[in-house]
C-alpha cells in the first residue's frame, strides 16, 4: 500500500488551519480527524473515546508481536487569535486561528498514523489526539479520565511542537526540561468607587493594582537565582470606566513561569504575600487565583532522549540540534509526570513568534517530519 503523498499531507494542514477551534470545542477537527481515519485500512486500529472529552480521541495500532506500547500525543485547538497572514487557507473562524502551530501538530501525527495503518508496526502505538491544550489541561483531563489503563497503558510518549525559528524540517531535542512549567494568575481587587474629585472618600483600585503591577516586577529581578529564572508577565488588566471617576475594582491576568517546579512554588508563594501586603496597604479585598493544573514543566526522560537524541543525530537525511530550554509551557508536562517520554521541537522556519497573527510555518516540514519520526518509531520497534 503506498505511503501519504506530500500533497496529501498539504492538502490536510490547509484544511486544518481552516477550521480552528478553542480549547473543548474542537468538534469540526476531531469530525475531520475521524473521518481522515475511517479512510485508512481499518485491520490494525482499535479506536477509544474519552468519558468527558468529547474532542479527545484515542487510536491504537496493534503491534504484530507487541512486547511494548509506544504513545504518539497531537494536541488539536486553536487560539483567541485573528489571523493576519496572506495564506490561501487562512482561518475561516473568525477571531480564531492555529497561531500555535497545532494544524501542523496533527497533520503530522496523521503522516505517521497512516503509514502505521498501512505497515503494522510490530509493537502497540497509540495516539492521543487531545484538547485544550492552550487552556483547561486536556493533557491533564485525558489521563486522568484513566483511559491510558490495562490495554491502553503506554510505556513510552513522545510529542513535538513546532519551532518558528528552526529551518523546516530540522528536529531539536535537549535533555531535561524542554519547556517551562506555567502558572496563571488571576486577581481582582475590590476597593471603593468614587468622584475624581474626592479620592478621601473612594478606594482607587487602579493605583492599588498598579503598586501590585511593580511590586511582582520585583520577584524575578529579586528573588529568584538569576542562573535559574523565570518569567511573572501580567498580560492583561481592567479597570475604570471614565477620566472622572475612581475604580471600585481592578482586575489582572498573568503568567508565572519557570523551568523547575520548585522554582514556581516559590513565586507562587512570593505573589501570595505581595497580594495580602496590597491588600492590607490599601484596604481592599484581593482575590487571587493562582492555576497551574497540567502545566507542569515539560521534563524530558533521560534514558528515552539519550536514545532519542543518538538516533536523530546518526541520521544523514535528518537535520538534529540541541536546544536550550524555552519558556512556553505545554500540558504534555502533566503527561510526561505519568508516562516517560520525550518532547521535541520540529523546525518550521517562519519570522514570526508562536501566537503571532502572522504565524505561516513552513508546509516544508511536513514531510520531513512524518519520515524522521515514522523511521524514529520503527526503529523503537525493531
Ligand atoms: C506552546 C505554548 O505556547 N503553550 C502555551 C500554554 C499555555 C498555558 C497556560 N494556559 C498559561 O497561560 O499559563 C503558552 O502560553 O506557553
Amino acid at each position: 500500500m503506498k505511503d501519504i503523498t506530500e500533497t496529501t499531507l498539504l492538502k490536510i494542514r490547509q484544511d486544518l488551519h481552516q477550521i480552528p477551534e478553542l480549547a473543548l470545542n474542537e468538534f469540526q477537527t476531531i469530525k475531520y480527524i475521524r473521518q481522515f481515519v475511517a479512510q485508512l485500512p481499518q485491520e490494525y486500529l482499535v479506536t477509544k473515546d474519552i468519558p468527558n472529552l468529547p474532542t479527545g480521541w484515542l487510536v491504537k495500532v496493534i503491534g504484530k508481536n507487541p512486547t511494548q506500547t509506544l504513545g504518539y500525543r497531537t494536541d488539536l485547538d486553536g487560539l483567541a487569535v485573528t489571523e493576519k497572514t496572506n495564506l490561501a487557507f487562512k482561518s475561516k473562524n473568525i477571531g480564531i486561528m492555529h497561531a500555535c502551530g497545532h494544524d501542523m501538530h496533527m497533520t503530522v501525527a496523521l503522516g505517521i498514523l497512516d503509514h502505521f495503518a498501512k505497515h503494522q508496526p510490530n509493537d502497540n502505538l497509540i495516539f492521543i489526539f487531545q484538547p485544550a491544550e492552550e487552556n483547561f489541561a486536556g493533557g491533564m483531563q485525558l489521563y486522568d479520565s484513566n483511559v491510558l489503563v490495562g490495554d491502553w497503558k503506554i510505556d513510552a510518549i513522545y510529542g513535538l511542537h513546532i519551532n518558528p525559528s528552526l529551518p523546516a524540517g530540522t528536529i531539536g531535542c535537549r535533555q531535561g526540561t524542554l519547556f517551562a512549567g506555567t502558572t496563571e494568575i488571576h486577581l481582582k481587587l475590590v476597593g471603593k468607587s468614587g468622584h475624581a474629585a474626592f479620592p478621601q472618600d473612594a478606594n482607587d483600585m487602579i493605583v492599588a493594582l498598579s503598586q501590585w503591577v511593580n511590586l511582582l516586577q520585583t520577584i524575578v529581578a529579586r528573588n529568584v537565582d538569576p542562573i535559574i529564572g523565570g518569567v511573572v508577565t501580567i498580560g492583561a488588566i481592567e479597570a475604570g470606566s471614565a477620566n472622572n471617576v475612581i475604580a471600585g475594582e481592578a482586575s489582572a491576568h498573568g503568567t508565572i513561569r519557570a523551568l523547575k517546579q520548585s522554582t514556581i512554588l516559590a513565586i507562587q508563594d512570593r505573589v501570595k504575600t505581595i497580594t495580602d501586603g496590597i491588600a492590607q496597604a490599601f484596604d481592599c479585598q484581593a482575590q487571587l487565583i493562582l492555576q497551574q493544573d497540567g502545566y507542569l514543566p515539560v521534563e524530558n526522560n533521560d534514558k528515552l532522549t539519550t536514545e532519542f537524541i543518538k538516533y536523530m543525530k546518526g541520521q544523514a537525511k535528518i537535520d538534529f540540534v540541541e536546544t536550550n530550554p524555552a519558556m512556553t509551557g505545554e500540558d504534555f508536562g502533566y503527561l510526561l509526570s505519568k508516562i516517560p517520554g520525550v518532547m521535541f521541537w520540529l523546525g518550521v522556519d517562519s519570522p514570526y513568534s508562536l501566537h503571532s497573527e502572522y504565524l505561516a510555518p513552513s508546509s516544508n516540514a511536513l514531510n520531513t517530519g512524518v519520515n524522521a519520526i515514522t523511521k524514529f518509531l520503527e526503529y523503537k520497534m525493531a
